[in-house]
């Protein structure tokens, strides 16, 4: 058997013609959408990420700022950008590319983040909004990967209704907060979140129906950890060298054999990353949305 291609880039090409046309209502009323990046340091993925958003931006309609600091800034000049975007007003939402150097606090700069422009849904307050609201709909930016997951699933027509889901990987982006957005009420699937200190990951992960690998170890996820005809994304994102060019290649955390076990898997590149994308610009519309009521 191989397994149906969920299609992010398809998906996130849908996704972006449905927000390019509510752009342009939203300009008809005189509401321009503004998307800001804070980038600190030369991450080549975290640039290449950034350089997309950018061009995402310009394909919808979104006006788009971007502060880029150097890998030396200082706790005072990340802050200082964040007050700087918080306070100006061509700014609807914005995101701060994680990782950030290890010298520079992540949580405290996520905390002075303006609730109301956190384009991510990772601010403490929008999480806590995802965690409370479980049964009324979600009034706050929700963050970007797990809304990218759930929206590939649902796009090709696989319902996530009383499914079992293993996630694997308890990141800040992705497995911290997924497990609380698939079991709010408009989505029901019951979860189990697994991590390095799971013991047999495998034997969890062959009794899920959907598989979300969001762990960062490249081949991670082997033919025996999925049961047949089970749905699997491949979000984790490693960089190999490829020892015949030198240069470096993106590596998911499902190993290629899946495709031969799975009903559905997510290919990556070309899967969740062009999601994560796509509704992080949906997040934006969104806000500038909310700002007319
Ligand atoms: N503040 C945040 N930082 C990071 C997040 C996040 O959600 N918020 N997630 C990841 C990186 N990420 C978003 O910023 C991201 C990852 C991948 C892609 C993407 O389009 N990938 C392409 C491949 C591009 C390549 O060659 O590497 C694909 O999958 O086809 C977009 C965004 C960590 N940081």
């Amino acid at each position: 058997m191989t397994a149906r291609r969920l299609d992010g880039t398809f998906a996130a090409g849908q996704i972006k013609d449905e927000l390019r046309e509510r752009v342009t209502k939203l300009r008809e009323a005189g509401i321009v959408p503004g998307l800001a990046t804070v980038l600190v340091g030369n991450d080549p993925g975290s640039q290449l990420y950034v350089a997309g958003k950018h061009r995402d931006c310009e394909a919808v309609g979104i006006e788009s700022i971007r502060v880029d600091l150097p890998a030396d800034a200082t706790q005072d000049d990340v802050e200082a950008a964040i007050d700087a975007l918080n306070a100006d007003p061509a700014c609807t939402g914005y995101i701060l590319q994680l990782p950030l150097p290890k010298h520079i606090d992540q949580d405290a700069v996520i905390e002075r983040i303006d609730p109301a422009k956190d384009a991510d849904g990772l601010h403490p307050m929008n999480l806590g909004r995802l965690v409370l609201n479980a049964k009324t709909p979600i009034h706050s930016p929700l963050p970007c990967t797990p809304r990218g997951c759930i929206e590939l699933l649902q796009r090709n027509g696989i319902s996530l209704d009383g499914k079992h889901v293993v996630v694997i990987g308890r990141g800040v982006t992705v497995g911290r907060s997924i497990g609380s957005l698939l079991t709010h009420r408009s989505i029901n699937a019951t979860v189990t979140l697994t991590h390095t200190g799971t013991p047999d990951i495998g034997a969890i992960a062959r009794t899920a129906d959907v598989i979300i690998a969001a762990a960062g170890s490249a081949s991670l996820v082997q033919p025996d950890w999925v049961k047949p005809g089970a749905a699997v994304l491949d979000v984790g994102v490693s960089r190999i060298e490829d020892p015949d060019t030198g240069k470096s290649k993106v590596r998911g955390d499902v190993d290629p054999a899946v495709w031969d076990v799975a009903g559905a898997v997510s290919p990556n590149p070309g899967g969740v990353g062009p999601m994560t994308r796509a509704l992080l610009l949906a997040n934006v519309v969104e806000t500038a949305e909310r700002s007319q009521l």
